[in-house]
């Protein structure tokens, strides 16, 4: 038995966004049909452990000390971060895909801190850390874990290398560490508005149809966090998972590329089979294969933001881009050309897929997108 109330969207603050062709399905349904005790109580105990995990993400006094190293200054364009279990062939990579040289031999934790490197790729600083091996428990501070699992955070890409030689339990392992400690893999964030209020009550809406959580079940992991008055929608069919993520809210969202590295060892059955799961790049280090194809894969992951510039009367300067992360503003362009420029800017004009006429006359506050090309107008 269905109760769905089928109504407009109503005003949660923040979802106007929707339009109005967005059918609000308030779920105020017979919960306990589709949720069983267990459900409730797993969404409960869930929203525990990531109380208790949470406490991990928190820098340990201790770790200071032991962290030398592992501050290195964020350069370039992105960082990558190289995360795998000792001796798969992470030093071997850094020493092959940039000018340092890191130490790499047959014996386990052989990089005891965090090297950096740079590779050049289509005109960006891309930077590349090396790090110790990470193995099983590091997120609760076995070896360097907490300090490698910290620096991971940092990234914009992850390359999690795998010795293609030793099966897939490797990469269950590190992905367990990580998604302990709030780092979510090829993951977008829930899509789910969730907003703190100061009275009135929980209150609950989705466009969609849930099927994973229900308004009781939202309610029980928000008295958890001792939160009683909120408004949340979701706009997606989450996971209680996914909503204990939004609530906790130190997630990060980011991409990883699975390498797997040593496939000289292996049949070439099981290089097909590992080049065709999601993510994936199978190279070999030591005989320098395919890594023209993870570096092409690299890139799409960083998915970097090329802008060109042109000065009037001249056709824009292809051979010189102006390398940004997603998300950048005109006004982030012009620091990139001069740290005086953005005080001195009147208009823009902009070539591209983030305007909705080519030119169009923006202000420092308009976002860009990947391969536009600008004209910036001095006062
Ligand atoms: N057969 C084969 N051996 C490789 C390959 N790449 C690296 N190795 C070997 O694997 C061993 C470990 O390499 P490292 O680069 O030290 O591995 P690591 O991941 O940095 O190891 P830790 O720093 O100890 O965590 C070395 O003996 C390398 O020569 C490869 O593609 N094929
Ligand atoms: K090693
Ligand atoms: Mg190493």
């Amino acid at each position: 038995m269905s109760l769905f109330n089928h109504g407009g969207c109503t005003g949660a603050g923040g979802a106007g966004a929707e339009g109005m062709f967005c059918r609000v399905i308030n779920v105020q349904i017979k919960d306990e049909m589709y949720f069983r005790a267990t459900e409730y109580h797993l969404g409960l105990l869930k929203a525990k452990l990531a109380k208790y995990r949470a406490q991990l993400l928190e820098p340990s006094k201790s770790s200071a000390a032991k962290g030398e190293g592992f501050d290195v200054m964020k350069s370039g364009d992105a960082r990558v971060a190289l995360i795998g279990f000792p001796s798969v062939g992470k030093s071997t990579f850094l020493s092959l895909m940039t000018s340092t040289a890191s130490e790499a031999a047959s014996y386990e934790f052989t990089t005891l801190t965090c090297i950096p490197g740079v590779i050049e790729y289509k005109g960006a600083n891309i930077q590349l850390l090396d790090l110790p091996g990470i193995i099983e428990g590091a997120a609760q501070g076995k070896g360097r874990g907490r300090q490698v699992i910290a620096v991971a955070r940092t990234a914009d890409v992850v390359i999690m290398m795998l010795d293609a030689t030793k099966g897939e339990v490797q990469r269950a392992l590190l992905e367990k560490e990580l998604e302990s400690v709030g780092i979510r893999l090829n993951k977008s964030k829930p899509n789910i508005y969730f907003k703190p209020k100061k009275g009135g009550g929980i209150s609950f809406n989705s466009t969609v149809t849930l099927t994973q959580c229900s308004e009781k079940l939202v309610q029980l992991i928000l008295h958890e966090y001792k939160i009683f008055n909120a408004e949340v929608l979701f706009r997606e069919d989450c996971s209680p998972d996914e909503f204990i993520d939004v609530i906790v809210g130190n997630r990060v969202y980011m991409p990883c590329l699975y390498v797997y590295n040593k496939i000289d060892q292996i049949s070439m059955e099981e290089v097909d089979r590992l080049a065709r799961r999601p993510h994936s790049v199978v190279i070999s280090c030591g005989m320098k294969l395919n890594l023209d194809y993870l570096l092409e894969k690299l890139w799409e992951y960083l998915a970097l933001t090329c802008i060109y510039t042109k000065k009037r009367g001249q056709r824009p300067d292809f051979t010189d881009a102006i390398i940004l992360r997603k998300g950048a503003s005109v006004e982030h362009v012009c620091h990139r050309i001069h740290r005086s420029l953005a005080s001195q800017f009147k208009y823009a004009l902009v070539w591209g897929t983030s305007t909705k006429y080519s030119p169009q006359r923006v202000g420092l506050t308009h976002m860009m997108e990947h391969e536009d090309v600008i004209q910036i107008v001095k006062k």
